[in-house]
């Protein structure tokens, strides 16, 4: 049987102080805790921004792959997912967030779990707290949803279902538009697994208003170890991308449109022609609570990840060798930004 993402983090467990967020609603000031160096990077007026692609344009393909190739991230618009549904998500997300911090902690993630309510997982990392509250979902809500909401979890779990598949398709689709780009077909990736090639999970992300933005950290920098990730935020900024040479590049909310970032599995399958985004979010300095809902698109642990052959040629060679997604998580567990680096050959 196929190890699950849930078994390999069981193996990578983090310590518990690392999981329990702060209750926001009841500080008034910063706590040392949160308080992070001063920084005059935070905000960032740069004019350059992420291209957006529109899926039912003809040139889509073209579009998204001179974007993963110069960003590794793009707006995409015409993705096929209600407004209603985002909406309908935004609001069970909120709704999960305001509730009472006790009732949170009935769904504290387990130190060794992977799903439920707690802090980034990247906590472990930095020696300061990110003014952040999380909530990781894998295939079915209902039971953290049961422990928050023992009588009234039904809309919870049928929204978040409904987007999860949602999400799937849209996935595929933009993986399809990708291999296109790459002259690849869609049978080219072999990959070595059973039944479901893919495996996916929803963070529901959460910044509450912060009395001093400036000091205090959203989500510190960091690439995902997805293929690729689709965010939703809401109308409130903060997300910023990294881009060598130009440096951090706020990513304006577009109403409608999902955010798309190439995460570290994607990089190694294109021996590193798609950069994995590096990203953070910033804290909004009008006192707006942001959330964001991001579905992290990956493969079964088992899954074996290596540059795909036929996009080397005689003068390219693999940059990095063979690992299972299993072994690249308890690397990255470990090792964090390092991770890519480890694996290089
Ligand atoms: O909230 C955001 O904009 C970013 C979220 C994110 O990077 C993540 O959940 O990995
Ligand atoms: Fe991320």
């Amino acid at each position: 049987m196929a190890t699950t993402l849930s078994q390999v983090y069981r193996e990578n467990p983090i310590r518990l102080y690392n999981i329990i967020p702060l209750d926001f609603n009841s500080v008034r000031t910063v706590p040392d805790s949160h308080v992070w160096p001063k920084s005059d990077d935070f905000s960032s007026d740069h004019w350059l921004t992420i291209p957006i692609v529109d899926l039912e344009d003809p040139n889509a393909v073209k579009l998204a792959g001179q974007a993963c190739e110069a960003w590794g991230a793009f707006h995409v618009i015409n993705h096929g997912i209600p407004l209603n549904l985002l909406e309908e998500v935004e609001s069970e997300t909120r709704r999960l967030f305001s509730l009472p911090a006790e009732t949170k902690m009935k769904a504290l993630r387990e130190p060794d779990g992977a799903t439920g309510y707690g802090l980034p997982r990247i906590s472990k990392f930095f020696p300061k707290h990110m003014w952040h509250e999380g909530f990781t979902i894998m295939g079915s809500p209902a039971d953290h949803a049961g422990m928050l909401w023992p009588n009234d979890n039904a809309r919870f779990c049928y929204v978040m279902d409904r987007y999860q598949k949602k999400m799937e398709a849209v996935a595929e689709k933009l993986t399809n538009l990708i291999l296109e780009w790459l002259g690849m077909s869609q049978e080219d990736p072999k990959w070595e697994v059973g039944s479901s090639p893919f495996s996916a999970a929803l963070q529901l992300n959460s910044y509450p208003p912060c009395p001093n933005p400036d000091r205090a950290m959203g989500l510190a920098p960091h690439t995902d170890t997805s293929i690729f990730t689709i965010l939703h935020q809401n109308s409130v900024s903060g997300l910023q991308i990294f881009k060598q040479g130009a440096g951090w590049d706020s990513v304006l909310p577009i109403a409608g449109a999902l955010v798309v970032n190439v995460g570290d599995l994607l990089h190694i399958l294109t021996n590193a022609r798609f950069p994995s985004a590096l990203h953070r979010a910033v804290l909004n300095q009008d006192g707006y609570h942001r959330l964001s809902v991001a579905y992290f698109y990956g493969l079964p642990s088992d899954c074996r990840v290596s540059p795909w052959l036929k996009l080397l040629n005689s003068v390219e060679k693999p940059r990095y060798r063979s690992v299972t997604v299993k072994e690249y998580v308890g690397i990255k567990s470990n090792n964090f930004q390092q991770a890519l680096w480890l694996i290089r050959i």
